[in-house]
C-alpha cells in the first residue's frame, strides 16, 4: 500500500532523507521512530505530496504520488503535527467543516460522525469548542476529521505528542480497530512504548533508515548486546564503563544502569577492564535497542 523507492530529499546541502526504500503492506501499523531531525516528517510530507523528493519515487495504494496526486489524495488521510482545528468551533462544527471540504453529502456525513464519535467516545463532547478539549480529545477530533472521507491509508505525524499516557492508550485502541478493518497506517512517534505496538518499526537516524523489522525481532537481534550493570557504586561504574573499549553506552534506566556493548564484544572482557562491575543479560525494551543502534551509528560516523 505504501512504497518508497530510493528516495532522497535535500534542503540545500542538507540531506534530510537519504536513499530511503520501504514497503508497507495493507493493514499494517508501521511505526517510524527516530530522534528529532531524523527525517520522519519530511518522509511523511513526500508521501502525501506536500513535498517532492529530490530523487526517487513514492507510491500509495498503487498510485505514483508524483504523477497521480489527486487520485492519491482520495485514498489518504494526513494528520500533521499541528493539525488545523478551529478552537472557537465545536467538535461537530469542526467535523462539518472538514466534511464540506471533502465534499461529503450530509446524510453520509451524519452517519460517519455518529460512528466516529461513538468509536472515540467523544459523543458527549460534540458541542464543546475544540479549544476547551483536553490534549487527547483534540487529537481524537483531528483523527475523526482525517477519517471523514474514509481513507485507505492513514499518515499520522507524532499524533500523541504531549498527550497523557491513558489518552495515548485510548488513541492506539482506535488505531488498532482501524487497522483491523484493513486500513494501512504509517505513524511517526517519539514514544518507544507506542512503537512496541506497531506491526513493524523503522528506525531513522540522520535521514537514513538504519533498521526496520518487527519489534520482537529487533529486540531478539540486539539482546546479546544489552546488559544491566551491578556494582557497589553504580555511578562510579558508569564513568569507568563509558571509557571502556567495546562499550557503546551506559545509560541510567530508572534506578538501574543499562549497558550496551558493540556487537561481538564479550561482557566478561568489559567486566575485567572496567573493574568492580557485573554485567547481567538484559531482556531489552525497544528503547534499549534504539539507544544501542543509534550509539553504533554515532561510532561509525565518528570513526
Ligand atoms: N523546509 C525545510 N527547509 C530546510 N530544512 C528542513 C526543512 N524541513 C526539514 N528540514 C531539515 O531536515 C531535517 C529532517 O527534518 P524532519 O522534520 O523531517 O525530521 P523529524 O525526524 O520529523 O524530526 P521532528 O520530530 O523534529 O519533526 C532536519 O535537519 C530539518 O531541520
Amino acid at each position: 500500500m505504501i512504497r518508497i523507492d530510493k528516495v532522497t530529499r535535500r534542503f540545500g546541502p542538507l540531506e534530510a532523507v537519504k536513499d530511503l526504500s520501504l514497503d508497507i503492506a495493507e493493514g499494517e501499523i508501521f511505526g517510524l521512530v527516530g530522534p528529532d531531525g531524523a527525517g520522519k516528517t519530511t518522509t511523511l510530507r513526500m508521501l502525501v505530496g506536500l513535498m517532492d523528493p529530490t530523487q526517487g519515487s513514492l507510491s500509495v495504494a498503487g498510485l505514483d504520488v508524483g504523477k497521480n496526486l489527486d487520485a492519491v489524495k482520495d485514498q489518504i488521510g494526513y494528520m500533521a503535527q499541528k493539525f488545523g482545528l478551529y478552537g472557537d468551533l465545536t467538535v461537530e462544527e469542526n467535523m462539518f467543516f472538514y466534511s464540506d471540504l471533502f465534499g461529503i453529502d450530509h446524510a453520509e456525513r451524519d452517519r460517519m460522525m455518529a460512528e466516529f464519535l461513538d468509536m472515540t467516545r467523544m459523543t458527549p463532547f460534540r458541542q464543546r469548542p475544540a479549544a476547551k478539549l483536553s490534549g487527547g480529545m483534540k487529537q481524537k477530533l483531528a483523527l475523526m476529521c482525517t477519517l471523514l472521507h474514509r481513507p485507505r491509508v492513514l499518515f499520522l505525524d507524532e499524533p500523541t505528542n504531549g498527550v497523557d499516557p491513558l489518552s495515548r492508550r485510548d488513541f492506539w485502541e482506535i488505531l488498532y480497530r482501524l487497522a483491523s478493518e484493513g486500513m494501512t497506517i504509517l505513524v511517526s512517534t517519539a514514544y518507544l512504548d507506542e512503537a512496541e505496538r506497531c506491526s513493524r518499526v523503522g528506525l531513522m537516524h540522520k535521514g537514513r533508515l538504519i533498521r526496520c523489522d518487527k519489534p520482537a525481532i529487533l529486540k531478539q537481534q540486539l539482546a546479546p548486546q544489552c546488559f544491566r550493570a551491578e556494582s557497589a557504586d553504580l555511578r562510579a561504574a558508569r564513568g569507568r564503563l563509558q571509557n571502556t573499549p567495546g562499550v557503546l553506552g551506559a545509560e541510567p534506566a530508572g534506578a538501574a544502569l543499562h549497558v550496551y556493548l558493540e556487537a561481538g564484544t564479550a561482557a566478561a572482557d568489559v567486566e575485567r577492564a572496567a573493574g568492580d562491575v557485573r554485567l547481567n543479560p538484559l531482556d531489552p525494551a525497544l528503547e534499549d535497542v534504539f539507544i544501542a543502534l543509534i550509539r553504533t551509528e554515532e561510532r561509525h560516523a565518528a570513526a
